[in-house]
């Protein structure tokens, strides 16, 4: 049984000043992103804005320890890097802009039950949509299911990259409704939105990246 607590923190003093709570980011970087700092306390929501290409999706993928980096990340002070990849990314969910996908039928990626069920009716998805093969399911479809899949790991942090790109208004508001229901359990949430009604509406902080750096950072 997967135990977070196991994973000790990292002795009395934490490196480089990782905060004890919540997600903590210090000195990311890749070739094509960062360095970049921050922190996002538990419940809540940091929304990434930037143009096209300002390397908003390399800093998740690193966060989510699925690109190549150097620096710190830390979730309530235990390091990414101390724990084996298959339970960081356990606790620490990324959902792409473009959800991948192994086989083609849906229950193939999520099992058909009670918790399912909630969720898919929370993201505006019908029931019967468990039995159709993937490829029949529309974009905006898709995109909810991936998130469901994500939730349905009871993540402590959510990397959302554009995750309502697709969706039409009342469709986003469900969604955002079920992150607000996130934020309020605890997890802390990074949100890529090219939309600046939904950071109006999401944002506790917010970081405006441009040439892979944070250009702007404000609450
Ligand atoms: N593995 C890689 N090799 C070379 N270049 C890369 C690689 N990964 C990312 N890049 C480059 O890094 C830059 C940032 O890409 P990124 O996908 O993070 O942009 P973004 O801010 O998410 O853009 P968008 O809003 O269009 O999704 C881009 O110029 C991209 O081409």
């Amino acid at each position: 049984m997967f135990e977070p607590s196991s994973f000790p923190p990292c002795g009395g003093t934490l490196p480089r000043g990782i905060a004890p709570r919540g997600l903590s980011v210090r000195g990311l970087c890749n070739p094509h992103a960062g360095p970049v700092d921050f922190d996002v306390p538990g419940g809540a929501c940091l929304v990434l804005t930037g143009m096209s290409g300002a390397g908003k999706t390399v800093l998740l993928r690193m966060i989510a320890d699925l690109d190549p980096h150097q620096g710190d990340v830390a979730l309530d002070g235990r390091l990414c890097r101390a724990m084996p990849a298959h339970l960081w990314r356990r606790q620490v969910v990324y959902c792409p802009a473009e959800p991948g996908w192994w086989s083609d039928s849906v229950l193939d990626h999520l099992p058909d039950d009670a918790r399912t069920r909630d969720l898919l009716a929370r993201a505006g998805l019908r029931d019967g949509l468990l039995r159709d093969p993937l490829h029949r399911l529309s974009t905006g479809e898709r995109q909810r299911l991936a998130l469901v899949r994500g939730l349905r790991q009871d993540p402590r942090v959510l990397l959302l990259d554009e995750p309502c790109s697709a969706l039409d208004e009342a469709t986003t508001r469900k969604v955002e409704t079920i992150l607000h229901a996130e934020k309020a359990r605890g997890v802390a949430i990074v949100l890529i939105s090219h939309d600046p009604r939904q950071a109006d509406r999401m944002a506790d902080l917010r970081c405006h990246m441009e040439h892979g750096r944070f250009a702007r950072v404000g609450s």
